[in-house]
């Protein structure tokens, strides 16, 4: 296995630093659409996301991009290169698909044994893709938060119930606030990890597909 991944880290440094890096500006980079894998360090110890490996491979001699920017390099990989957190290992590495279609994804249990935390890099990436969440951090834990203003103290609490219906069906639950009898927040974090796992994004994005609009107040018109 471990020469299997040096072979790969090879291939990926070669057509990285031959192929494509000398040729074609980061914009045509002709990616393919590769699962990316999740390079184990030779001590097996470490999980290096390819994202950041072919990152640092972007890095000339001097320690800039050779390319404008990195979130220019983390848009060409997000978009081409496939990111969720499913189970399924392929070849010792962890497969994933596009952030973009959360919505469609199934939350996993939160009691597996490799679940980690995400990192705050990996949630920036990720916070792109459920527009209206933030990224707050608590305290050192990292949760996804959304406010809302209702009509009412109990359309409140009817939001609440349509929100409770998606956890109860993705096996993942909110932190629900009615604070003030109409201001809604929402907190989405994994509580088995102490922090955030793709189970959060995937929740906030069906949340945000649920329409509870009638539910809010109407923004005053300035
Ligand atoms: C086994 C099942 O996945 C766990 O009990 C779930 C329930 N819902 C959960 N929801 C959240 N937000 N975090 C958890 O860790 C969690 N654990």
């Amino acid at each position: 296995m471990r020469q299997w991944n040096g072979r790969w880290i090879e291939l990926i440094k070669g057509s990285l630093q031959t192929q494509y890096v000398r040729q074609y500006p980061i914009q045509r980079v002709p990616m393919n659409r590769m699962l990316q894998p999740c390079l184990r360090s030779p001590s097996n110890s470490k999980v290096v996301p390819l994202t950041s490996f072919v990152r640092t491979l972007l890095v000339g001699a001097h320690g800039r991009f050779i390319y404008s920017s990195s979130s220019q390099v983390t848009q060409i990989l997000q978009d081409h290169v496939k990111v969720s957190s499913s189970r399924n290992s392929y070849y010792g590495f962890r497969t994933f698909c596009t952030a973009k279609d959360l919505s469609t994804k199934k939350c996993v249990p939160c009691n597996a044994t490799d679940l980690r935390p995400m990192t705050e890099q990996a949630a920036n990436e990720l916070i792109p893709k459920v527009p209206g969440w933030s990224l707050v951090n608590e305290g050192g834990t990292l949760k996804l938060n959304r406010s809302w203003k209702v009509k009412s103290f109990t359309k409140g609490l009817e939001l609440f119930q349509v929100v409770a219906d998606i956890a109860e069906a993705e096996g993942h639950h909110p932190d629900l606030h009615l604070v003030g009898w109409n201001n809604v927040t929402i907190e989405i974090w994994t509580h088995s990890v102490g922090g955030l796992s793709e189970n959060d994004f995937i929740l906030a994005s069906k949340i945000s597909a649920l329409d509870f609009h009638h539910l809010l107040r109407r923004k005053a018109v300035t």
